[in-house]
C-alpha cells in the first residue's frame, strides 16, 4: 500500500477483505464429513468423501492449509464464543491472573502479555534464545486455554466464571467431535483405513485458547516484535476461527514469502501440526504462520484489537507416535524417532513460555 494514502477507518461492521484468500489454501467443502456416523471401512466411503479428502490431501501436502466450509460448526455457537472470549479479556489484568496458567503439564488458564513467544526456532529446542527474544520483543497477546473437563485428572480447568463453564466445555466437546472427522478424513486421503488414527485420539488432550490481541500503535508492530511470532503448531491439526481484522500471514513455501490468510466469513481456517508432520514423514507439511499488521486498518491511530480461537489438537498424552509405515521409503528414509506425543508437547511448550 502507498504509505502516503490515508489510513482507512475501521468499522467492524462495513469492514470489507481487500484481498482474496491465496491461491494456497483452498476452500474445502466439509459437509461430507458432516455425519452422524462416520465411515469405519473402505467400502463405505461416499464418493464425495474420497473427493473431499483427496482435496484436503492435496493442500496439507503443499501449503498445510485449507479454509473449511459447510464444516457444521452454527455461526451462533462460534460468535457466543467470540463475545465470552470478549468479555473475558475485557476484565482487569487482577481479575484476569486469579485463573493464570501454572504450568505446562496443566496447560490451562490465563496467558498475560509477554508470558508466551511464538519462534521457528523453537523447533530446534532453541528455548533459550526464544527466551531472550521474549524479553526484547514479546508476542503482543494474550490467551486463555482450556483442556478437556476431567474430574479424574489432575490439572483441572480454571474457568473465568461458573457461568462460561457449560458453554467452554460444551465448545471443546463439539470440536473433539470435529477433530475426529478430520482425522478420519485425512487418513482416507492418505490411503489408510478410514479409522486407521482413532486409537490415538481417545482421550481427548486438545487445547482450546482464546486469542486477544490488545490495539497497538501501528509502531508497536515491526519485523521483531509481532501480534504473534513465525511458528509450527505442535499437534496433528489446529482449527482457527479468526474476526474479520486480518493480520494471519502463512509461508508459502515455493516463494518463500508469507502470504495473507485473510479471514473468510463461514470457514474455519485448518492447519497440520508437527506431529502429522511426523507421522507421515514429512508428506504433509506443518507449516509457519504468523500474526503481523491487519492491512491498512486503524481506528483512532491505533491499529484495532484483534480475537482469534484456536482449536489445538494432540494424540492422547500416552499415545507413541511412530512414522507411518508407507511414508517409509528407500528414497524417503525414515526421519523421525517415535516419541511419546505428551513429552513432546511439554517440550515443545516449555520452549516458549517464560
Ligand atoms: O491468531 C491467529 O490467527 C493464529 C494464532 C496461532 O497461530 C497460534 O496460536 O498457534
Ligand atoms: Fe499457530
Amino acid at each position: 500500500m502507498d504509505s502516503s494514502a490515508p489510513p482507512t477507518l475501521f468499522n467492524r461492521d462495513n469492514f470489507t477483505l481487500e484481498t482474496q484468500p491465496p491461491k494456497i489454501i483452498p476452500i474445502v467443502d466439509f459437509s461430507s464429513y458432516v455425519v452422524d456416523s462416520l465411515p469405519d471401512s473402505e467400502s463405505k466411503l461416499s464418493t464425495k468423501q474420497i473427493q473431499t479428502a483427496n482435496n484436503l490431501i492435496n493442500a496439507f501436502a503443499t501449503s498445510g492449509f485449507v479454509y473449511l466450509t459447510n464444516h457444521g460448526v452454527p455461526q451462533d455457537v462460534i460468535d457466543d464464543m467470540f463475545a465470552l472470549s470478549r468479555d473475558f479479556f475485557g476484565k482487569s489484568v487482577e481479575e484476569k491472573e486469579k485463573i493464570a496458567w501454572d504450568s505446562v503439564e496443566s496447560n490451562r488458564g490465563y496467558v498475560s502479555l509477554g508470558k508466551e513467544k511464538l519462534s521457528d526456532l523453537d523447533k530446534e529446542g532453541r528455548g533459550d534464545e526464544i527466551k531472550i527474544l521474549n524479553e526484547i520483543s514479546p508476542d503482543l497477546k494474550e490467551a486463555f486455554d482450556l483442556g478437556l473437563d476431567d474430574p479424574t485428572s489432575p490439572y483441572q480447568n480454571k474457568y473465568p466464571s461458573p457461568a462460561s463453564k457449560p458453554q467452554l466445555d460444551s465448545f471443546f466437546e463439539r470440536m473433539r467431535g470435529m477433530h475426529e472427522k478430520m482425522m478420519t478424513a485425512i487418513a482416507v486421503g492418505l490411503g489408510l483405513t478410514p479409522t486407521f488414527f482413532h486409537p490415538f485420539i481417545q482421550r481427548g488432550g486438545n487445547t482450546l485458547r482464546l486469542l486477544h490481541y490488545p490495539p497497538v500503535l501501528p509502531t508497536q508492530i515491526t519485523d521483531t516484535s509481532r501480534r504473534c511470532g513465525a511458528h509450527t503448531d505442535y499437534g496433528s491439526v489446529t482449527f482457527l476461527f479468526q474476526d474479520n481484522v486480518g493480520g494471519l500471514e502463512v509461508l508459502d513455501n515455493e516463494s518463500g514469502a508469507f502470504v495473507r490468510a485473510v479471514p473468510v466469513p463461514g470457514t474455519i481456517l485448518v492447519n497440520v501440526g508437527d506431529i502429522l508432520q511426523r507421522w507421515t514423514n514429512d508428506y504433509l507439511k506443518s507449516n509457519q504462520h504468523r500474526v503481523v499488521k491487519p492491512y491498512s486498518v486503524v481506528s483512532d491511530g491505533m491499529l484495532p484489537a484483534r480475537y482469534s480461537i484456536a482449536y489445538f489438537c494432540d494424540p492422547d498424552s500416552d499415545a507413541l507416535v511412530e512414522t507411518v509405515g508407507k511414508f517409509v521409503t528407500h528414497e524417503n528414509p525414515n526421519k523421525y524417532q517415535p516419541v511419546n506425543a505428551g513429552e513432546y508437547l511439554r517440550a515443545r511448550l516449555s520452549n516458549t513460555y517464560i
